[in-house]
């Protein structure tokens, strides 16, 4: 139930809305308190150290599942309204991986309903991490195809670990689909229209320092000093004061979140009819099979 509850809220309202500090400014005192331990979640570590870090720990290679995305959204909702926290640094708790992008078994040989939900779901973390309030810095220390990509490109600045073999980009036509509306306009005003249309059609996955070339993401450090830089950026980008910040976020960002949340009903229904088409469902097949044989 809570789940559902965090998950039909909107962010924009969060990004946008003058009634977000009154709230914030009623619950401070208790969410202080409460949200300045770390949560002990299951698949999402919430660490309060020198900054807060979310860590995804969904063994083995940090795929979005249902479960992960409903806790990542709930955590999201955690910090967002916690006065202490200005900023959030998104990270894997694995080495190499940072996120291997949507759980490909939720997409394969479910009911319509269960996609409806997983969709749903989707468009929810994105709607949080897209539309936070907070400073959000991608600790990328890893490969991060798809899903994790937008993840990744959600935030407001990416480091990423400087190894030619971790690769990044939304991969989705080599598996035979195709990255939604949203998941394009997020990259448009990552990188630009030109390199966007070149790296969907062709599902590109760039190495990261092709991925430094494009701008896909923002800096390249060594595996061991990702996390430290992202501490250090996190105070420079703290350092400016939050309400201009923010504004300025939200002038760059609404015309995108406003596009989802007009046409949310629209892109689940597409998204259901989308994935239950036999074709699909046998190209999904096709490939998760392909993943297994490769070792
Ligand atoms: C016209 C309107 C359109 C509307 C919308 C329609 C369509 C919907 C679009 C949906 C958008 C989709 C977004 C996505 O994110 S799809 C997921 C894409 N992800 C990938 O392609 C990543 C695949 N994985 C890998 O490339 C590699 O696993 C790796 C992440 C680079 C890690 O490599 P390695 O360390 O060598 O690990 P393994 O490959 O051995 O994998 C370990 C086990 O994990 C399983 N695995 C991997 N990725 C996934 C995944 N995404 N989902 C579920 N399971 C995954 C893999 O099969 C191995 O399993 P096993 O141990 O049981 O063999």
């Amino acid at each position: 139930m809570a789940a559902q509850a965090v998950l039909r809220s909107s962010a924009p309202a969060r990004l946008l809305s003058g009634s977000f500090y009154i709230r914030k400014g009623v619950l401070a005192s208790w969410q202080h308190y409460q949200s300045r331990r770390p949560f002990s979640n299951e698949k999402v570590l919430v660490e309060l150290d020198e900054s807060t870090v979310m860590k995804m720990k969904n063994p083995p290679v940090n795929s979005l599942s249902l479960d992960v995305l409903t806790e990542f959204s709930i955590s999201l909702e955690k910090l967002e309204i916690d006065r202490g926290c200005r900023g959030v640094i998104l990270t894997s708790a694995f080495p190499k991986i940072f996120s291997a992008g949507l759980d490909i078994t939720e997409m394969c040989g479910k009911s319509a309903e269960h996609y409806a939900a997983f969709w749903r779901a989707v468009q929810e973390m994105w709607l949080k991490l897209y539309g936070s309030n907070m400073v959000t810095i991608a600790a990328i220390n890893g490969s991060s195809p798809a899903g994790g990509c937008l993840m990744a490109m959600c935030c407001d600045y990416r480091i990423m670990a400087d190894n030619p073999k971790f690769a990044i980009g939304l991969n989705e036509t080599q598996l035979g689909i195709v990255a939604p509306f949203w998941f394009k306009e997020t990259m448009v005003n990552t990188v630009g229209n030109r390199v966007t249309e070149q790296s969907l059609q062709l599902g590109q996955m760039y190495p990261a320092p092709d991925a430094l070339k494009i701008g896909l993401v923002d800096k390249l450090v060594t595996e061991e000093k990702v996390q430290s830089t992202a501490v250090a950026a996190m105070s420079q980008w703290l350092a400016v004061p939050d309400h201009a910040r923010q504004i300025t976020k939200s002038i760059m960002r609404k015309p995108t979140i406003d596009n989802l949340v007009k046409h949310r009903e629209a892109d689940i229904n597409n998204f259901v009819s989308f994935i239950t088409k036999d074709s699909i469902q046998k190209s999904l097949q096709v490939y998760m099979d392909r993943l297994k044989q490769k070792k």
